[in-house]
Protein backbone atom coordinates (compact mmCIF):
# COMPACT_ATOMS: atom_id res chain seq x y z
CA UNK A 1 0.00 0.00 0.00
CA UNK A 2 1.38 3.58 -0.77
CA UNK A 3 1.85 5.56 1.74
CA UNK A 4 -0.28 9.23 2.58
CA UNK A 5 1.99 12.04 2.74
CA UNK A 6 0.67 15.15 4.50
CA UNK A 7 -0.24 18.78 2.29
CA UNK A 8 3.07 19.98 4.89
CA UNK A 9 5.19 18.14 4.21
CA UNK A 10 4.93 18.02 0.84
CA UNK A 11 4.99 22.07 1.05
CA UNK A 12 8.50 21.78 2.83
CA UNK A 13 9.90 19.58 0.40
CA UNK A 14 8.73 21.92 -2.80
CA UNK A 15 9.56 24.82 -0.91
CA UNK A 16 13.23 23.40 -0.56
CA UNK A 17 13.28 21.69 -3.78
CA UNK A 18 12.35 24.94 -5.47
CA UNK A 19 11.29 23.52 -8.36
CA UNK A 20 11.56 24.71 -12.30
CA UNK A 21 8.11 24.63 -13.61
CA UNK A 22 7.55 25.03 -17.40
CA UNK A 23 4.28 26.45 -17.64
CA UNK A 24 2.65 27.15 -21.44
CA UNK A 25 -0.74 28.81 -20.18
CA UNK A 26 -2.94 31.47 -21.53
CA UNK A 27 -2.17 35.16 -21.98
CA UNK A 28 -4.76 36.15 -19.20
CA UNK A 29 -2.97 33.72 -16.73
CA UNK A 30 0.43 34.14 -17.25
CA UNK A 31 1.67 37.15 -14.80
CA UNK A 32 -0.84 36.06 -11.94
CA UNK A 33 0.44 32.31 -12.55
CA UNK A 34 4.04 33.56 -12.26
CA UNK A 35 3.35 35.06 -9.31
CA UNK A 36 1.38 32.22 -7.80
CA UNK A 37 4.60 30.14 -8.61
CA UNK A 38 7.01 32.14 -7.17
CA UNK A 39 5.05 33.07 -3.96
CA UNK A 40 4.50 29.42 -3.44
CA UNK A 41 8.81 28.86 -3.20
CA UNK A 42 8.69 27.51 -6.86
CA UNK A 43 10.32 29.11 -10.07
CA UNK A 44 7.63 29.05 -13.21
CA UNK A 45 8.75 29.50 -16.70
CA UNK A 46 6.71 30.40 -19.34
CA UNK A 47 8.28 28.92 -22.81
CA UNK A 48 5.93 28.17 -25.27
CA UNK A 49 7.74 28.47 -28.68
CA UNK A 50 8.09 25.16 -30.68
CA UNK A 51 11.48 26.00 -31.55
CA UNK A 52 12.79 25.03 -27.66
CA UNK A 53 9.63 24.02 -25.75
CA UNK A 54 10.55 20.61 -25.88
CA UNK A 55 14.15 21.41 -25.15
CA UNK A 56 13.36 23.18 -22.02
CA UNK A 57 11.03 20.64 -20.75
CA UNK A 58 13.72 17.81 -20.76
CA UNK A 59 15.82 19.81 -17.75
CA UNK A 60 12.27 21.69 -15.98
CA UNK A 61 11.13 19.45 -12.92
CA UNK A 62 7.16 19.58 -14.29
CA UNK A 63 5.15 20.70 -17.36
CA UNK A 64 2.16 22.42 -17.55
CA UNK A 65 -0.01 22.51 -20.58
CA UNK A 66 -3.56 25.02 -20.84
CA UNK A 67 -5.37 26.19 -24.04
CA UNK A 68 -6.97 28.79 -22.65
CA UNK A 69 -5.90 31.26 -25.57
CA UNK A 70 -5.01 29.03 -28.13
CA UNK A 71 -3.78 29.58 -31.65
CA UNK A 72 -2.16 26.91 -34.02
CA UNK A 73 1.80 27.91 -33.01
CA UNK A 74 0.75 27.47 -29.72
CA UNK A 75 -0.75 23.91 -30.16
CA UNK A 76 3.07 23.26 -31.97
CA UNK A 77 5.07 24.78 -29.18
CA UNK A 78 3.05 22.20 -26.36
CA UNK A 79 3.62 19.13 -28.37
CA UNK A 80 6.87 19.46 -28.86
CA UNK A 81 6.85 20.42 -25.08
CA UNK A 82 4.68 17.26 -24.26
CA UNK A 83 7.56 15.19 -26.18
CA UNK A 84 10.66 16.48 -24.36
CA UNK A 85 8.74 16.10 -21.04
CA UNK A 86 7.40 12.61 -21.22
CA UNK A 87 11.05 12.00 -23.32
CA UNK A 88 12.41 12.77 -19.78
CA UNK A 89 9.65 11.07 -17.53
CA UNK A 90 8.66 14.17 -16.28
CA UNK A 91 5.24 14.93 -15.48
CA UNK A 92 2.60 17.19 -17.41
CA UNK A 93 -0.39 18.46 -16.03
CA UNK A 94 -3.60 19.75 -18.83
CA UNK A 95 -5.75 22.38 -18.11
CA UNK A 96 -8.43 22.23 -20.47
CA UNK A 97 -9.85 25.57 -20.42
CA UNK A 98 -13.38 25.51 -22.08
CA UNK A 99 -12.47 22.43 -24.28
CA UNK A 100 -15.94 22.24 -24.73
CA UNK A 101 -16.71 25.61 -26.81
CA UNK A 102 -15.48 25.09 -30.47
CA UNK A 103 -14.04 22.72 -32.63
CA UNK A 104 -10.64 23.39 -32.44
CA UNK A 105 -10.61 23.60 -29.19
CA UNK A 106 -12.13 19.98 -28.94
CA UNK A 107 -9.73 18.72 -31.65
CA UNK A 108 -6.77 20.06 -29.99
CA UNK A 109 -7.87 19.18 -26.73
CA UNK A 110 -8.33 15.54 -28.09
CA UNK A 111 -4.70 15.48 -29.39
CA UNK A 112 -3.66 16.59 -26.02
CA UNK A 113 -5.33 13.66 -23.98
CA UNK A 114 -3.77 11.44 -25.92
CA UNK A 115 -0.41 12.28 -25.14
CA UNK A 116 -0.95 11.33 -21.88
CA UNK A 117 -1.33 13.86 -19.06
CA UNK A 118 0.13 12.63 -16.06
CA UNK A 119 -2.53 14.97 -14.31
CA UNK A 120 -5.53 16.72 -15.91
CA UNK A 121 -6.91 19.51 -13.71
CA UNK A 122 -10.29 21.78 -14.51
CA UNK A 123 -13.27 22.85 -13.47
CA UNK A 124 -16.66 21.09 -12.66
CA UNK A 125 -17.72 21.70 -16.11
CA UNK A 126 -14.72 20.83 -18.17
CA UNK A 127 -14.38 17.76 -16.33
CA UNK A 128 -18.08 16.71 -17.29
CA UNK A 129 -17.00 17.34 -20.94
CA UNK A 130 -14.07 15.75 -20.82
CA UNK A 131 -15.42 12.53 -20.03
CA UNK A 132 -18.09 12.74 -22.68
CA UNK A 133 -21.01 14.36 -20.63
CA UNK A 134 -22.64 17.25 -21.40
CA UNK A 135 -21.96 20.43 -19.61
CA UNK A 136 -24.04 23.11 -18.61
CA UNK A 137 -21.02 26.04 -19.32
CA UNK A 138 -20.37 27.49 -22.60
CA UNK A 139 -16.95 29.52 -21.40
CA UNK A 140 -14.49 29.11 -19.17
CA UNK A 141 -16.49 29.77 -15.75
CA UNK A 142 -17.80 26.78 -14.33
CA UNK A 143 -21.91 25.91 -14.82
CA UNK A 144 -22.01 22.74 -12.54
CA UNK A 145 -21.28 21.45 -9.11
CA UNK A 146 -17.87 19.38 -8.46
CA UNK A 147 -20.25 16.85 -6.16
CA UNK A 148 -22.08 16.26 -10.48
CA UNK A 149 -18.17 15.73 -12.20
CA UNK A 150 -17.34 13.54 -9.37
CA UNK A 151 -18.15 10.27 -11.69
CA UNK A 152 -17.04 11.67 -14.62
CA UNK A 153 -13.63 12.39 -13.02
CA UNK A 154 -13.74 8.86 -11.92
CA UNK A 155 -14.18 7.49 -15.53
CA UNK A 156 -11.69 10.07 -17.25
CA UNK A 157 -9.07 9.00 -14.45
CA UNK A 158 -9.87 5.23 -15.41
CA UNK A 159 -9.41 5.34 -19.37
CA UNK A 160 -6.67 8.27 -19.46
CA UNK A 161 -4.90 6.28 -16.24
CA UNK A 162 -4.32 9.91 -14.90
CA UNK A 163 -4.98 11.62 -11.70
CA UNK A 164 -8.09 14.26 -12.13
CA UNK A 165 -8.65 16.96 -10.21
CA UNK A 166 -11.89 18.85 -10.07
CA UNK A 167 -11.97 22.15 -8.62
CA UNK A 168 -15.14 24.22 -7.14
CA UNK A 169 -16.58 24.48 -3.97
CA UNK A 170 -15.23 21.71 -3.00
CA UNK A 171 -12.61 19.89 -4.67
CA UNK A 172 -12.23 16.91 -5.47
CA UNK A 173 -8.94 14.41 -6.54
CA UNK A 174 -8.99 10.93 -7.77
CA UNK A 175 -6.66 8.68 -9.71
CA UNK A 176 -10.03 6.12 -10.37
CA UNK A 177 -8.83 4.13 -7.25
CA UNK A 178 -8.04 6.92 -4.93
CA UNK A 179 -10.32 9.67 -3.70
CA UNK A 180 -10.21 12.60 -1.97
CA UNK A 181 -12.38 15.85 -1.06
CA UNK A 182 -10.46 18.97 -0.08
CA UNK A 183 -12.81 21.82 1.19
CA UNK A 184 -11.69 25.56 1.85
CA UNK A 185 -11.15 28.49 -0.34
CA UNK A 186 -13.22 31.54 -0.89
CA UNK A 187 -16.49 32.17 -2.58
CA UNK A 188 -13.77 34.99 -4.25
CA UNK A 189 -11.60 32.78 -5.71
CA UNK A 190 -13.72 32.27 -9.24
CA UNK A 191 -14.30 36.28 -9.21
CA UNK A 192 -10.85 36.61 -9.56
CA UNK A 193 -9.35 35.71 -13.56
CA UNK A 194 -6.93 32.59 -13.56
CA UNK A 195 -6.53 31.51 -10.50
CA UNK A 196 -7.36 27.48 -11.89
CA UNK A 197 -4.96 28.27 -14.28
CA UNK A 198 -2.19 29.29 -11.84
CA UNK A 199 -3.60 26.33 -9.77
CA UNK A 200 -2.62 23.90 -12.35
CA UNK A 201 1.00 25.74 -12.75
CA UNK A 202 1.07 25.01 -8.85
CA UNK A 203 0.30 21.43 -9.32
CA UNK A 204 2.49 20.89 -11.67
CA UNK A 205 5.50 22.49 -8.87
CA UNK A 206 4.05 19.64 -6.42
CA UNK A 207 4.29 17.05 -9.18
CA UNK A 208 7.90 17.64 -10.19
CA UNK A 209 8.48 16.23 -6.12
CA UNK A 210 6.69 13.18 -6.81
CA UNK A 211 6.69 12.65 -10.43
CA UNK A 212 5.93 8.52 -10.15
CA UNK A 213 2.98 9.37 -8.35
CA UNK A 214 1.86 12.37 -7.61
CA UNK A 215 -1.63 11.76 -6.24
CA UNK A 216 -0.62 13.30 -2.63
CA UNK A 217 1.22 15.94 -4.43
CA UNK A 218 -2.05 17.06 -6.40
CA UNK A 219 -4.02 16.88 -2.97
CA UNK A 220 -1.08 19.17 -1.56
CA UNK A 221 -1.50 21.72 -4.28
CA UNK A 222 -4.84 21.91 -3.93
CA UNK A 223 -5.09 22.12 0.09
CA UNK A 224 -2.33 24.70 -0.66
CA UNK A 225 -4.77 26.75 -2.36
CA UNK A 226 -7.74 26.10 -0.18
CA UNK A 227 -5.99 27.45 3.47
CA UNK A 228 -5.11 30.39 1.78
CA UNK A 229 -7.73 31.66 -0.26
CA UNK A 230 -10.04 30.75 3.09
CA UNK A 231 -7.98 33.30 5.08
CA UNK A 232 -7.69 35.32 2.61
CA UNK A 233 -11.32 35.72 1.81
CA UNK A 234 -11.68 36.43 5.66
CA UNK A 235 -9.85 39.15 5.06
CA UNK A 236 -10.54 40.62 1.60
CA UNK A 237 -13.17 43.59 1.04
CA UNK A 238 -13.52 42.44 -2.35
CA UNK A 239 -11.89 40.73 -5.06
CA UNK A 240 -8.74 43.30 -5.61
CA UNK A 241 -7.72 43.11 -1.88
CA UNK A 242 -8.72 39.15 -2.16
CA UNK A 243 -6.26 38.64 -4.94
CA UNK A 244 -3.37 41.06 -2.97
CA UNK A 245 -4.21 38.81 0.40
CA UNK A 246 -3.84 35.71 -1.03
CA UNK A 247 -0.44 36.31 -2.75
CA UNK A 248 1.00 37.11 0.71
CA UNK A 249 -0.92 33.79 2.20
CA UNK A 250 0.56 31.38 -0.33
CA UNK A 251 4.29 32.33 0.61
CA UNK A 252 3.03 32.78 4.43
CA UNK A 253 1.73 29.31 5.24
CA UNK A 254 4.06 26.89 6.21
CA UNK A 255 4.03 23.18 6.41
CA UNK A 256 2.80 23.01 10.05
CA UNK A 257 -0.22 25.60 9.59
CA UNK A 258 -1.05 24.27 6.12
CA UNK A 259 -1.52 20.75 8.04
CA UNK A 260 -3.11 21.74 10.64
CA UNK A 261 -6.01 24.23 8.84
CA UNK A 262 -6.25 21.51 5.68
CA UNK A 263 -9.21 19.79 5.21
CA UNK A 264 -8.99 16.49 2.92
CA UNK A 265 -11.33 13.80 3.77
CA UNK A 266 -10.02 10.81 1.94
CA UNK A 267 -12.51 8.12 0.42
N1 LIG B 1 -17.26 28.94 -4.53
C1 LIG B 1 -16.01 28.59 -4.16
N2 LIG B 1 -15.69 28.48 -2.85
C2 LIG B 1 -14.45 28.15 -2.46
N3 LIG B 1 -13.42 27.94 -3.32
C3 LIG B 1 -13.67 28.03 -4.64
C4 LIG B 1 -14.97 28.34 -5.12
N4 LIG B 1 -14.92 28.35 -6.48
C5 LIG B 1 -13.66 28.06 -6.82
N5 LIG B 1 -12.89 27.85 -5.72
C6 LIG B 1 -11.46 27.57 -5.69
O1 LIG B 1 -10.87 28.39 -6.70
C7 LIG B 1 -9.75 27.72 -7.30
C8 LIG B 1 -9.96 27.70 -8.81
O2 LIG B 1 -10.97 26.79 -9.09
P1 LIG B 1 -12.08 26.98 -10.23
O3 LIG B 1 -12.73 28.31 -10.09
O4 LIG B 1 -12.95 25.78 -10.19
O5 LIG B 1 -11.18 26.89 -11.53
P2 LIG B 1 -11.34 27.62 -12.92
O6 LIG B 1 -10.82 28.99 -12.64
O7 LIG B 1 -10.48 26.84 -13.83
O8 LIG B 1 -12.79 27.60 -13.30
C9 LIG B 1 -9.68 26.35 -6.63
O9 LIG B 1 -8.73 26.42 -5.58
C10 LIG B 1 -11.08 26.15 -6.06
O10 LIG B 1 -11.09 25.31 -4.93
C1 LIG C 1 -10.88 34.70 -19.16
C2 LIG C 1 -10.09 33.74 -19.96
N1 LIG C 1 -10.29 33.66 -21.31
C3 LIG C 1 -9.52 32.76 -21.89
S1 LIG C 1 -8.48 31.99 -20.82
C4 LIG C 1 -9.11 32.88 -19.51
C5 LIG C 1 -8.65 32.70 -18.13
C6 LIG C 1 -9.38 31.61 -17.44
O1 LIG C 1 -8.84 31.43 -16.16
P1 LIG C 1 -9.48 30.42 -15.12
O2 LIG C 1 -9.81 29.16 -15.84
O3 LIG C 1 -8.38 30.18 -14.14
O4 LIG C 1 -10.67 31.08 -14.52
MG1 LIG D 1 -10.00 27.12 -15.75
Amino acid sequence: MTKTETPGTLLAEMRNAAPLVQCITNYVAMNVAANVLLATGASPAMVHAEEEAGEFAGFAGALTVNIGTLSPAWVAGMKAAIGGAVAARRPWVLDPVAHFATAFRRKATADLLALGPTIVRGNASEIIALAGGVSSAKGVDSRDPVEEAEEAARRLAGTQRCIVAVTGVTDFVTDGRRAARIEGGSPLMPKVTALGCSLTCLVGAYAAIRPDDPFDATVAALAHFAVAGEQAGKEAQGSGSFSVRFLDLLAEVGGAVLDNRARVVRL
